[in-house]
């Protein structure tokens, strides 16, 4: 297909690859899990459904992963462990964390009825997830080490808290007796004071879960003398082990010791400076745009599978800025954000300071909410249609450093959408009128816009057709803050007074500068001809009143196809 002259942007994105021999671990956690549990009134200190729930989202995880071979989770929080030689995604950091915490997030949904049948979900769940670099399978086990090790003592913590609180103490009083506490004078609190031994606990409480592959032999078929065929066969498994990172643990299964290696000694000690790099997360440049572009995993097959018409579904397309617009809600940074086909770009202002602007945080976040939404809005769009397969998405974060280069790469995006589909329109009619998709395929090889523009006008008999098509479809969507009408706000009531702005989805040219020119508070720089630092002052943002609006586009004679498409090549 055709370049576009704004091409040049994808230079902006920078390398992140792992390179071997380093141990990937991906490691996620709730992003707001006391909110969470608190609205989903989990018991306290353990809620045995909810760390099954994340058991089998690990699980599902596992199973379509195959180069993760082990895992680790408790409370909150999962930590995924790669095959040594993995070429997962060209080991590319945030392909690998977005795809891991999205899938993770669309199972949380889906499986969410089968662990709490008597509760609805509230609101969306949301992940944050991090690649952990580990240099050698000593530092990963000092990793596993680490994170048995604040199971153990969270979950010894939190249950002399509830105790405490259960008999009667407020939070702070049970903070304060609780503070400096030693582990054996905890066991003697809990064992003296409330008649529990500690170590009868649960052992899931206390020691987390693990779930790993190993090999299992399967029958594939039976001979005729009615003897198995048998395979062998990698399977996930649920294990509970008082210390995930001793040799005795590790080294009887033999997947683990042959594509990772194997643990040489017992972890005595956590050594400081291992987990100084296990928190170590790296940050985007500061004073610069934040672009978090997502795309759907496989969505090509998705699309088929779910009967999407081809080659736009106008569900499908509202469902993706019906979470966008809630992804603007929940990150005020975002100013901005466009959409087309199974993407969606969103702008963070050159200022944000969201995680400290850390990279894999805010990917993370924005790819994970936009997965639970999708998955929860989803029959709310289809109705008649069950979801059948997970929907999931990888996401990147790319700085732009002046808003000239901003635009150009929206420029790019649009381009993109109307290249593709002008392509796609083309493609479908061909096979409508009785080609098969390769003859289709050949008949468009090489083809300019203003051939196809004509080769449809010819298939359909109707004249400048491609400009008949819904504007969603040619131009993609862009979703933002807008002010609203005094008469509008006037007729929200109450709830509304003092909101001057809410999120809207938008239908709009946003290669021509006019765009810019009549929002100038979106990207809050004055323009004049150039983008200019002059500053239109903080934006007052709000809470979005009416998260469904989808306005016709404003003024239409900004159609891109009124110009000849190659403009924009
Ligand atoms: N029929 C139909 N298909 C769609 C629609 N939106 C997206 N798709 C499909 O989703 C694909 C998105 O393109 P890509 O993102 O390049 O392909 P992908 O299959 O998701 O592959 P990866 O992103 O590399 O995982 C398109 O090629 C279509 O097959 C739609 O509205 N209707
Ligand atoms: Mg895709
Ligand atoms: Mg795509």
């Amino acid at each position: 297909m055709a370049n576009s002259k704004y091409e040049y942007v994808k230079s902006f994105e920078v390398e992140d690859e792992i390179m071997l021999p380093i141990i990937i671990v991906v490691h996620i956690d709730n992003r707001d899990f006391s909110r969470f549990s608190e609205v989903h009134e989990f018991v306290k200190p353990n809620d045995k459904r909810a760390l099954e729930l994340m058991n089998e989202c690990a699980k599902a995880v596992l199973e379509q992963f195959p180069d993760i071979i082990f895992s680790y989770g408790f409370c909150d929080e999962y930590s995924f462990v790669f095959k040594k030689q993995t070429k997962f995604y060209q080991r590319r950091a945030s392909k690998i964390l977005s795809l891991i915490i999205s899938y993770f997030s669309t199972i949380y949904v889906t499986k969410w009825k089968e662990l709490f049948p008597q509760t609805e979900m509230r609101f969306p769940p949301s992940f944050q997830s991090r690649v952990i670099s580990c240099a050698s399978m000593e530092v990963l086990q000092s990793y596993l080490a680490w994170r048995q090790r604040d199971c153990h003592l969270s979950n010894q913590y939190n249950t002399c808290l509830w105790e405490l609180i259960r008999n009667g103490k407020s939070e702070t009083e049970a903070q304060e007796i609780l503070k400096g506490t030693q582990k054996q004078e905890k066991n003697e609190l809990l064992y003296q004071g409330f008649n529990i031994n500690y170590k009868e606990q649960e052992t899931i409480f206390r020691q987390g879960t693990c779930i790993l592959k190993t090999e299992v032999q399967h029958i594939v078929k039976y001979k005729q003398d009615g003897s198995p065929v048998q395979r062998l066969r990698m399977k996930a498994i649920k294990v509970h082990s008082k210390n995930i990172a001793s040799r005795s643990f590790w080294n009887d299964y033999l997947c683990l010791c042959r594509e990772l290696g194997h643990f040489e000694e017992d972890a005595n000690k956590i050594k400081p400076e291992y987990v100084k790099s296990f928190l170590h997360v790296s940050k985007l440049m500061p004073s610069t745009w934040i672009v978090i572009r997502i795309d759907g995993c496989h969505f090509h097959r998705f699309s088929d599978v779910h009967e999407f018409e081809k080659p736009n579904d106008a569900r499908a397309l509202n469902l993706m800025n019906s979470c966008a617009v809630s992804v603007l809600e929940e990150f005020k940074d975002i100013v901005f954000s466009y959409g087309v086909s199974d993407e969606y770009s969103f702008v963070l202002k050159k200022e944000s300071q969201l995680y400290q602007r850390r990279s894999s945080e805010i990917v993370s976040a924005v790819v994970s909410l936009f997965s639970s939404m999708y998955t929860m809005k989803w029959k709310e769009f289809f109705p008649q249609k069950e979801l059948k397969h997970p929907p999931y998405f990888d996401g990147r974060a790319v700085c732009y450093p002046t808003s000239e280069i901003l635009l150009d790469y929206l420029a790019w995006r649009q381009v993109d959408c109307h290249i593709n589909n002008q392509y796609n329109t083309c493609f479908w009619m061909l096979v409508k009128s009785g080609k098969s998709k390769s003859e289709a395929q050949n008949y468009l090889k090489g083809t300019q816009a203003q051939e196809k523009h004509e080769l449809l006008t010819r298939l359909s008999g109707i004249i400048d057709y491609y400009n008949t098509l819904p504007l969603m479809f040619r131009q993609g969507s862009s979703v933002f803050w807008d002010k609203q009408e005094e008469e509008e706000i006037a007729n929200q009531g109450k709830d509304a007074v003092g909101k001057c702005y809410k999120v809207v989805v938008d239908l709009c040219n946003i290669i021509e500068k006019s765009f810019w020119e009549a929002h100038p508070e979106i990207l809050g720089e004055k323009f004049n001809g150039n983008f200019s630092s002059g500053s239109y002052g903080s934006l007052r943002r709000i809470t979005c009143c009416d998260c469904k609006v989808s306005k016709l586009a404003r003024s239409n004679n900004l159609s891109l196809l009124e110009q000849p498409a190659t403009n924009f090549l």
